[in-house]
């Protein structure tokens, strides 16, 4: 009896225990929250490296959404890195070899440089329905026996001590419940409004993406991504699928025509086609003759903060967000996620919170090339974009296009920064430097007035003021030292998986 008795004291013990002492026992390794790109991948790279998984999901149908539609090259490597390059098969995924620029009439054609020796990867981009790609990643995480993949909304997460224990969550049955594991990651997106509990780093609206979809139709030229400078910002077309255009532009805040009473039809019709190259113009306005459903997207930019509560990690949109005019989350995302699984790979047990600390920290670090590299060219590229009557700003936004029409290494460059395929921040600074010294001739031509001079001082200022507080934010070494580009590439830009 003493026996018995015994035996069940120490198993009320047990589940009495800190939660802790329960992970360590038999719960996962691993919970992640959201499993949209970020979360089934890292779920995949993890449980390949024996963790047991929990992700949770708020919603398991596919996403339809106007978002993460262009893998850029680089990108594309990172997940063959992972092993998840098959999931942009079957879904209809089209090649993007090139950049169609438009301006003023012109027509500049940009390939992803073909013969960039240190790039290991073909050179091209995919575009796709984003909720396609999820799907196949979703069913890549869940094929591995020790992911749990299930479907729920986390409320909170657990903390006790300043160390996150795991997550409260309503399941598909509408209970309230708990998890609990030695490490929770958050990968909830751009809304998350988790990461607040972790950071309080606050995303900044920058501008709205509008969009819609031409149906039955093909670009005359559908490896190309077509971006038109309009007024008041960019245009862009591409192959989304086989028989699909996608059709989308940027407006800002304030400028929002509305949806519902027809006003941005008229706008779409009236203002921004008469502006789309005539080649275009069909399947541009097919869409909108059509009745296509017309989505509007926040464009966020965030600056990566890391936090100081233990047990958990933030990743991807609820973490880092730039500009998507550059269409480059995605590819940063699955970066952080490479990174991380390596620096997580010598540990046994994730429940050591001092050696996880240790390893998010590194992780912070690590990412700079990559992620400096595109947040600064995110916020640099939007702000070219963006049509002024301003003489500086034109002069900039004149200045990047005849860069990049002009070809050779100057344009080579920039498109291998674009892809993803050469994340140097000291190469991003030459380019930026170069683009301006060419705007700035412009602004002297044929003779330097007191005017034109004044224009460029301006500019040189305009410059300043997209770099410097990148420099700042991403930190100075980190941006200016070549040393971490070059062990970035080295570590993960080679052919060889990890
Ligand atoms: C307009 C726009 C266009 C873009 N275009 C591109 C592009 O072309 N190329 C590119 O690389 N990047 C692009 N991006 C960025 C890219 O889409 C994101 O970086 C990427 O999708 C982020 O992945 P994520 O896993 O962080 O979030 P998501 O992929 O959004 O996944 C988050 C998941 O969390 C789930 N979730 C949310 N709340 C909860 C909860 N409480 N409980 C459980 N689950 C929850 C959601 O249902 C979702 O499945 C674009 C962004 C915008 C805004």
């Amino acid at each position: 009896i003493s026996h018995v008795s015994n035996r069940r004291k120490k198993t009320t013990k047990l589940t009495d225990t800190t939660a802790g002492q329960e992970i360590r026992y038999g719960g996962p390794d691993v919970i992640i929250v959201g499993a949209g790109v970020g979360g089934s991948a890292l779920a995949y790279a993890l449980a390949k490296d024996g963790r047991r998984v929990h992700v949770i999901e708020r919603d398991m149908s596919e996403p339809v959404r106007m978002m993460g539609e262009f893998m850029q090259p680089g990108g594309r490597l990172m997940l063959a890195k992972l092993g998840l390059q098959d999931c942009l098969e079957e879904i209809d995924a089209q090649k993007s070899t090139c950049l169609s620029l438009y301006k003023d009439g012109e027509k500049a054609v940009v390939p992803f440089p073909v013969e960039d020796n240190n790039f290991p990867y073909e050179p091209t981009g995919r575009t796709f329905h984003n909720g396609r790609f999820v799907q196949r990643l979703r069913q890549k995480a869940s094929s591995l026996p020790n992911v749990r993949l299930e479907e729920g909304t986390v409320k909170s997460l657990i903390e006790e001590k300043g160390v996150i224990k795991g997550v409260t969550y309503k399941n598909s049955s509408g209970e309230e419940t708990t998890a609990f594991a030695p490490l929770t990651v958050v990968c909830k997106g751009c809304f998350s409004n988790l990461r607040r509990s972790l950071n309080n780093n606050d995303a900044e609206v920058m501008s709205y993406q509008v969009g819609y979809i031409s149906k039955n139709c093909q670009l005359e030229e559908p490896e190309y991504l077509h971006l038109v400078m309009a007024k008041p910002s960019f245009t862009m077309m591409y192959q989304l699928s086989s028989t699909e255009v996608r059709c989308g532009l940027e407006l800002f805040p304030g400028q929002i025509p509305s949806i519902a009473n027809g006003d941005m039809t008229n706008f779409l019709r009236n203002t921004m086609a008469p502006q789309v190259p005539p080649k275009l113009r069909k399947i541009f306005l097919q869409g909108i003759d059509e009745g296509a459903q017309i989505k509007v997207m926040p464009t966020k930019r965030m600056a990566a903060t890391l936090s100081d509560k233990k047990g958990a990690i933030v990743l991807g949109d609820a973490f880092n967000m730039r500009h998507p005019s550059i269409a480059s989350g995605m590819m940063v995302l699955l970066s952080d996620i490479l990174i991380l699984r390596r620096l997580l790979q010598p540990l046994e047990y994730l429940g050591d919170t001092n050696k996880v600390s240790e390893v998010i920290k590194s992780f912070y670090v690590i990412r700079k090339p990559m992620s400096a590299t595109v947040n600064t060219l995110g916020t640099a590229f939007s702000q070219v974009l963006i049509a002024s009557t301003d003489k500086a700003k034109e002069a900039m936004r004149q200045g990047c296009y005849d860069y990049l029409s002009s070809g050779g290494f100057g344009a080579s460059g920039l498109m291998a920064l674009l892809g993803g395929m050469n994340p140097r921040p000291l190469s991003l600074i030459y380019h930026l430097f170069v683009v301006t010294l060419s705007a700035t001739v412009q602004l002297l031509s044929p003779f330097p007035s007191p005017l034109g001079i004044w224009h460029s001082l301006r500019l040189f200022g305009l410059s300043m003021k997209l770099l410097v507080p990148h420099l700042k934010a991403e930190g100075i070494s980190q941006m200016l030292f070549p040393a971490y580009a070059a062990v970035y590439r080295k570590t993960y830009m080679t052919a060889t998986t990890i």
